[in-house]
């Protein structure tokens, strides 16, 4: 539910959570009631992703009380009173709502408006306890990165969630059992592999959040389709005993024509989340794009890819995805972070102007809605979208060129071709062909048909500023059928999503080597040794009905 905001994210020091773990009541359930752990001063999940509610009811619970006084406080720190279940119900309400999270009472009044999964799911669960549906979607350090202090009323009575607390205890066995049952790494042999891999550790909600697309996720199983409708034609009897796959990706050298799509919430699959991918990256040579809404602290990444550059002697490749917030200010803050630690470009998402509309992850969240009577809206009424700015508008180049100074920015999430011409207009460095893995507006185009259309319609675009392509790619070939279309390189999102969530770093070098692998050889195959010699005449696909 929640993720860093521009807003009210009056970030919560690690003591204030380590100060809570330290004051967790002590008692039975004590040991069995967090998820979570701080390790060398890495917070690393190891929530469960269970998909229980919480058992606890209100008939269960004692008296009418506010509070009530706790027998068994071995520990002097551990709390003597404990907020009832019935007091929290109370809350509500949008102007007054409360949440049980792990045993813990917060205050998210001020809150919901901003969660970026929309307040609605906040709003029908006000007052209860919300620790299973917490727990599934959202990773360690959530609460400390997005509430204040002031945020925590106090806890709930250990013994009345600790069938709950068991429960999820199960879970987190469960996942321990099935990561000790993974096979090899080196026996997955295609990417597609790691997802069956992923799946079986993590919970069927965080599977589903990796998985989804928008609505009828039509454009998520357009964008391999894309690939599907063509075909190479090789040419034949050439000295390919020497291949160079390596190309510059956002100006950056790369071993080879892919990088890492920027994408939330790693730490959903894996405890060390997007630090797999720095590690990775930076170890096989490819660009890694860290997103807005990473579940690691941007600053922990950015440490992490200083290590790296140390490690490898020379500065790995990263990117940073800017989502634009109401706040700019604070937009500019981060971004600023970002580049002040070693991004290379910024890559700005543009097929978010709102929030997304995936309906299998909302019946997940068991929302309802309002089925209130009446007209709701009028001819431009104005919406609230959480985190995500409507306003949105080319103007705001202006402003995210000035802040990115010397910085190239690339534009993400584009399909029509005026908008690219828009784009060049404006000094942006390129484009990024995408329809954000189809999780934004269902039926919007793939990359892939997005770049054959350019080729059709105006070929030379793509000598005039940098393309690339997500959506779908999922073998070598499918790499090089985008190059020869004029494409400079190709991003890949869940596949190392999935390899990181079952495998951690060594999933995400796995995914590489073996794109590498199918990259290479399909190149001998196709009888080029570099990529420039990669032609559109080498790609022929199969026609829409209405050509
Ligand atoms: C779980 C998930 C989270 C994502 N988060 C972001 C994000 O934070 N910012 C962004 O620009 N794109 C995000 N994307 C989109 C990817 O960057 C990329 O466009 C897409 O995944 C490509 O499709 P593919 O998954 O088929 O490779 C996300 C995609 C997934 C699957």
């Amino acid at each position: 539910m929640f993720k860093r905001l521009g807003v009210h994210t009056s970030r919560v020091s690690r003591s204030f959570f380590t100060r809570h773990l330290s004051t967790y009541p002590a008692g039975p359930s004590r040991s069995t009631h967090i998820g979570w752990t701080v390790a060398g001063g890495v917070i690393l999940a190891i929530a469960s992703y269970e998909t229980i509610r919480s058992p606890v009811s209100l008939e269960e619970e004692s008296p009418v009380t506010v509070s009530k006084k706790h027998g068994h406080t071995a520990d002097p720190t551990a709390p003597t009173e404990y907020i009832t279940l019935k007091e929290v119900a109370k809350h509500n309400l949008s102007q007054d709502a409360w949440v049980i999270i792990n045993g813990k009472v917060y205050d998210v009044t001020n809150f919901h408006q901003y969660h970026p999964g929309g307040a609605a799911v906040i709003l029908s669960n006000a007052g209860s306890d919300v620790s299973s549906l917490f727990n599934s979607l959202h990773p360690p350090g959530t609460i400390e990165n997005n509430l204040s202090e002031e945020s925590f009323k106090g806890w709930v009575d250990p013994e009345i969630t600790a069938k709950a607390v068991a429960a999820q205890d199960a879970e987190k066995a469960r996942v321990a059992a099935a990561r000790g049952a993974l096979p090899p790494v080196e026996t997955i042999l295609g990417i597609e592999e790691f997802e069956e891999a992923a799946d079986s550790v993590m919970s069927r909600q965080a599977s589903a959040y990796y998985h989804t697309g928008a609505l009828d996720g039509i454009s998520h199983a357009g964008n391999k389709d894309a690939f599907r409708k063509c075909r190479i034609v090789p040419r034949v009897m050439r000295d390919v005993s020497r291949v160079e796959p390596q190309t510059t990706i956002f100006g950056i050298p790369s071993a080879l024509p892919i990088y890492i799509s920027p994408s939330s919430n790693a730490l959903l699959g894996h405890p060390d989340g997007e630090l797999n991918m720095t590690r990775g990256a930076a170890k096989t040579g490819i660009v890694q794009g860290v997103s807005y809404v990473a579940s690691y602290p941007l600053k922990d990444i950015l440490a992490e890819k200083e290590v790296m550059d140390e490690l490898i002697g020379e500065k790995m490749g990263m990117v940073f995805q800017v989502y634009v917030r109401e706040d700019r200010e604070k937009n500019a803050e981060v971004i600023r972070e970002a580049i002040e630690g070693g991004c290379q470009a910024l890559l700005l998402t543009v097929d978010s102007n709102v929030g997304d509309h995936r309906q299998s992850v909302e019946k997940m969240k068991g929302t309802t809605g309002s089925a209130e009577e009446g007209r709701k809206f009028g001819p431009f009424t104005k919406f609230t979208h959480g985190p995500h700015d409507p306003r949105l508008n080319w103007k705001d180049l202006d402003w995210l060129k000035a802040v990115a100074g010397d910085v190239p920015i690339y534009l993400k999430g584009v399909s029509h071709i005026e908008d690219i011409k828009i784009a060049k207009e404006h000094g942006v460095k390129g484009c990024i062909l995408s329809n954000h893995g189809g999780r934004q507006l269902d039926r919007a185009r793939s990359g892939f048909d997005s770049l054959r259309r350019i080729h059709d319609q105006e070929p030379s675009i793509t000598k005039e500023m940098e393309i690339y392509v997500d959506g779908g790619v999922r073998r070598g070939t499918d790499v090089l059928m985008a190059l020869a279309l004029g494409a400079r390189g190709v991003g890949l999102g869940r596949p190392f999503l999935f390899a990181q969530a079952a495998y951690g770093e060594k999933g995400t070098i796995r995914a590489v080597r073996i794109l590498e692998n199918e990259i290479v050889t399909a190149m001998q195959l196709m009888g080029i040794s570099k990529l420039d010699q990669l032609r559109p005449e080498m790609i022929e696909c199969l026609q829409e009905v209405w050509k």
